[in-house]
């Protein structure tokens, strides 16, 4: 089939190029001409494992390719698919302007064939028929469809994730667009779930809303263990062998951050509040994680007798989470800001993410290029972003590096027994 793809983000560059690998003809836009000039260039502006050698491997096969020209990739294509954007707005409702302006790009491109519009990004309840009327108004008679695909990619697994998705989501209201979508992604899964739009955007917005839900409750729970001294650890193993429950995203620590999460659980709290509904547990997930990242600065602060001015702090990872340069909504943000207003000295260190992050960092964050020059001398380390290369570090380079043997495990991923053998003073987020 072919396809153009609009936007080279995460999902845009990651599904367009996993479905060039399939054997479709893919055409990826996008209005930053740099990026595509990069993209051409074979240059992968995101870090996301394995995606360099498939765009470099499937642009020379022929199968992919990047532009700026909208029109012409509209025109070639059978499918269009939308993965722009949807950032947050002020009031926590998702900032639909790039959606629409895809939109009316696409309506005065389009010719007279029959060509299905799939919306990927993550959109509130309704956009597809919003999409749908902003083409028909700029072309009347148009032969579409718009149809809802959500995308459940995570990044950092982006690429193995697009080839094996637990399941397919397809909302629409065309046979024609469910058969030719179901054909482009039956060599993914079988899962396929074909309902229609407005359910299938729900369905992205409830499944995200959901992960994030278990990780506010085991949160929640890891601050109740650390005022009775259970472990958290050996609760959500407990927790997790009931199948019902299951054991994932029951990972205790500094609560959930990126693109997605944060945006995407104020979104849907948007929606049922602008439909006069009060969305409790919604509300609670946010504000367990609102503050789920100060508990680190709090075990410093009670080590420290509430003092850390003067005193020098090593942060191990800046990232969201480990295997992304992302720095969007990454709890160190907020950590370091914090730590930099109680007038301590931050030195940092993240495998990747350093220049996405000193965008958003104060200026006197000291940046250095390893995990054990970040701990030397210091005087407490924060465990962030939970890297390998943080986490490998012998509980003897912590214990001869650190100034005094402070380290707060923000990610529950560091072997707290081995440490304290060797006379550290160990914090993790629920665990005694
Ligand atoms: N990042 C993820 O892991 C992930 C996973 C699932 C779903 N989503 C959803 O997918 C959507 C895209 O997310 P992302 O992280 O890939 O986005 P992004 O913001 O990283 O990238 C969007 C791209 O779209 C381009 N763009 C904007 N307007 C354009 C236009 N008119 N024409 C051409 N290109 C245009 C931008 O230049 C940018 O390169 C969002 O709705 C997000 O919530 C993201
Ligand atoms: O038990 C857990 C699991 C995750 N996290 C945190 O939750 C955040 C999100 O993690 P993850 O879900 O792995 O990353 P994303 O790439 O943001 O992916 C989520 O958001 C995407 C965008 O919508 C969806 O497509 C994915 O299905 C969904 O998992 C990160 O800060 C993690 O550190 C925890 O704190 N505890």
């Amino acid at each position: 089939m072919n396809l153009a793809v609009v936007g080279t983000g995460y999902v845009g560059l990651v599904s367009g190029t996993c479905f060039a690998e399939l054997g479709n003809h893919v055409i990826c836009v996008d209005k930053l001409e740099q990026k595509v000039d990069q993209l051409n260039l074979n240059e992968i502006p995101i870090y996301e494992p394995g995606l360099e050698e498939l765009v470099r491997k499937n642009k020379d096969a022929g199968r992919l390719a990047f532009t700026t020209n909208l029109t012409q990739a509209v025109k070639e294509a059978d499918i269009i698919l939308i993965a722009v954007g949807t950032p947050e707005t002020e009031t926590g409702a998702a900032n639909l302007s790039y959606v629409y302006a895809v939109a009316e790009e696409i309506g005065e491109a389009l010719d007279d064939t029959f060509k299905v519009i799939v919306n990927k990004s993550t959109v509130p309840v309704g956009t597809a028929e919003e999409v749908e009327e902003i083409v028909r108004r700029k072309k009347r008679e148009v032969n579409i469809n718009v149809s809802s695909v959500p995308e459940f990619l995570r990044e950092g697994s982006a690429v193995h994730d697009t080839f094996h998705p637990d399941r397919v989501v397809i909302g629409t209201s065309s046979e024609k667009a469910a058969s030719m979508l179901k054909e482009l992604h039956l060599p993914l899964t079988e899962n396929i779930v074909v309902t229609d739009s407005r359910s299938s955007e729900m369905i992205k917005y409830a499944s995200n809303a959901f992960l994030a839900t278990k990780i506010s409750f085991i949160n929640e729970i890891a601050n109740i263990c650390d005022l009775y001294e259970a472990d958290v650890h050996a609760v959500a193993k407990g927790m997790g062998l009931d199948h019902r429950i299951g054991p994932k995203f029951l990972h205790a620590g500094i609560g959930y951050g990126g693109s997605c999460f944060p945006k995407d659980v104020k979104a849907l709290k948007y929606l049922a509040e602008d439909k006069g509904y009060q969305p409790n547990i919604l509300q609670a997930v946010n504000d367990v994680n609102e503050i789920q990242s100060r508990r680190m600065v709090e075990h410093l602060d009670r080590i420290f007798d509430g003092d850390i001015s003067g005193r020098t702090i090593a942060i191990l990872g800046l990232a969201f989470k480990p295997n992304t340069d992302d720095m969007r909504e990454a709890p160190s943000v907020k950590i370091i800001q914090d730590l930099i207003k109680q007038g301590a000295a931050v030195r940092a260190f993240d495998p990747i993410a350093i220049e996405n992050a000193k965008k958003m960092l104060p200026d006197e964050v000291e940046y250095v290029d390893s995990a054990l020059a970040a701990i030397n001398g210091a005087d407490a380390a924060f465990l962030v972003t939970e890297w390998d290369e943080c986490k490998s570090l012998t509980p003897k380079q912590w214990k001869e590096s650190l100034k005094q043997p402070v380290v707060v495990d923000g990610r529950n991923a560091l072997d707290k027994e081995s440490l304290k053998a060797e006379g550290i003073i160990y914090h993790g987020i629920g665990r005694k």
